[in-house]
């Protein structure tokens, strides 16, 4: 029986959507495996949001053999194995210079459907596919029931080698998305992948942020362009980098920032992402200063008010002061985590190896 005390113990609504299946992940250098992680845009984006406090639905497809304990439970295919890609980063072995690392998908789960979205509304969806299991009809459908969605590029353009899963990329006019292009509100890409489309056309009918690793992003929409700067990085993997860029980028948009403003966050988090091997685990304390400063941030400028089908691109007053503040929260962090780990002697940075215990099915079975 519902009584009236659970009112106030409820979970706060949903108001972001993430559509996209986990994968595991396995990082290869010189034929080694140097480490093994969970995968999927969806599960950078959800562990950015969850950092931050931001409630949201998640819908990704596991199969039997899917091995990590998440928040956000997916759907499990008992029939079908989980999604995995195998990331080379043997430089210089592969003909494609420009790429820091060779991607090849060898699993594949089932691809998400309409029918798999849930019956509700949202303020923000986000289609971030890996491995081509977002269809256009699913897109169809969170453009129906999201106010605005946000997509990777890679969940469109994406074709894999039939003989060894080797991912290519082909261009967006060639792909059944192209018509829908005029009704989402973001298109993320990076610069690798923005060759396979005419951003010029594309600016047209959404904002396309084009991401540039260390250099940070360059945000385009119809009137006008702007370069979001960077933060300082110790590289140590890319990957993930560019979703974890959508999770601080939507988190902006949901706190009511406007796109200049939601554009460093994202930056701030796909840096801290590239520090570590695989999935980022955030230090507590600098979520908290991040969380303070965007609350700071938002008292200066609050821009929607509830309502998110308008985009604000204008760079508000006091964005340097508001990219000054989130450098300064990271190396603060840094600086007391290291003073911590000094005395501890533990490793400088966080790897995510297989974790034998965490292993569970999807049902959260052992
Ligand atoms: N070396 C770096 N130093 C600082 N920031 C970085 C670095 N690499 C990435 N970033 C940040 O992360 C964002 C996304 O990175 P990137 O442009 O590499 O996206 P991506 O290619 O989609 O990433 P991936 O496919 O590896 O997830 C960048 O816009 C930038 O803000
Ligand atoms: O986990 C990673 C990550 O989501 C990357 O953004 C994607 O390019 C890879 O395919 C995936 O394996």
């Amino acid at each position: 029986m519902v009584t009236a005390s659970h009112k106030t113990h409820q979970v706060p609504t949903p108001r972001v959507l993430i559509v996209g299946n986990y994968c595991h992940d396995v990082l290869i250098q010189n034929d080694t495996v140097v480490g093994e992680s969970l995968g999927g845009a969806s599960s950078f984006i959800a562990s950015v949001l969850d950092g931050m406090s931001i409630p949201c639905s998640l819908v990704a497809k596991v199969g039997h053999d899917f091995r990590y304990q998440v928040n956000h439970i997916p759907i499990l295919v008992p029939a079908s194995k989980t999604t995995v890609f195998h990331a080379y980063f043997d430089s210089g072995v592969h003909e494609n210079g420009n790429q820091d690392r060779v991607l090849k998908r060898v699993c594949l789960c089932d691809p998400i459907s309409p029918t798999d979205l849930p019956d509700a509304r949202f303020d923000f969806g986000m289609a971030v596919g890996v491995g081509g299991e977002i269809l256009p009809q699913t897109l169809e459908r969170m453009i129906e029931i999201c106010d605005v969605v946000l997509v990777d590029i890679q969940a469109l353009i994406r074709d894999f080698d039939a003989v060894d899963g080797t991912v290519k990329l082909v261009d967006l006019r060639e792909t059944g998305f192209r018509s829908l292009l005029p009704r989402i509100g973001v298109l993320k890409v990076s610069s690798e992948e923005a060759v396979f489309m005419d951003v010029e056309e594309v600016r047209k009918w959404c904002c396309v942020v084009v991401t540039k690793g260390e250099d940070g992003c360059k945000v385009c929409w119809k009137d006008g362009e702007m370069e979001i700067s960077p933060f300082l990085a110790n590289q140590e993997d890319p990957t993930g980098a560019g979703d974890s860029f959508l999770g601080g980028f939507v988190t902006g948009l949901m706190q009511g920032l406007a796109v200049p403003d939601a554009a460093l966050l994202g930056n701030f988090f796909g840096s801290l992402t590239v520090e570590q091997i695989g999935l980022p685990k955030f230090d507590s304390r600098l979520l908290q200063r991040v969380k303070d400063e965007v609350q700071r941030r938002k008292t200066q400028c609050l821009h929607y008010e509830g309502n998110y089908d308008e985009l604000m691109f204008l760079k508000p007053e006091g964005h340097e002061q508001f990219h000054s503040s989130l450098g300064a929260a990271k190396l603060l962090t840094q600086h007391s985590i290291q003073e911590s780990k000094d005395c501890s002697g533990q490793p400088k940075l966080a790897v995510n190896p297989v974790n034998d215990e965490a292993m569970q099915t999807a049902d959260g079975k052992p």
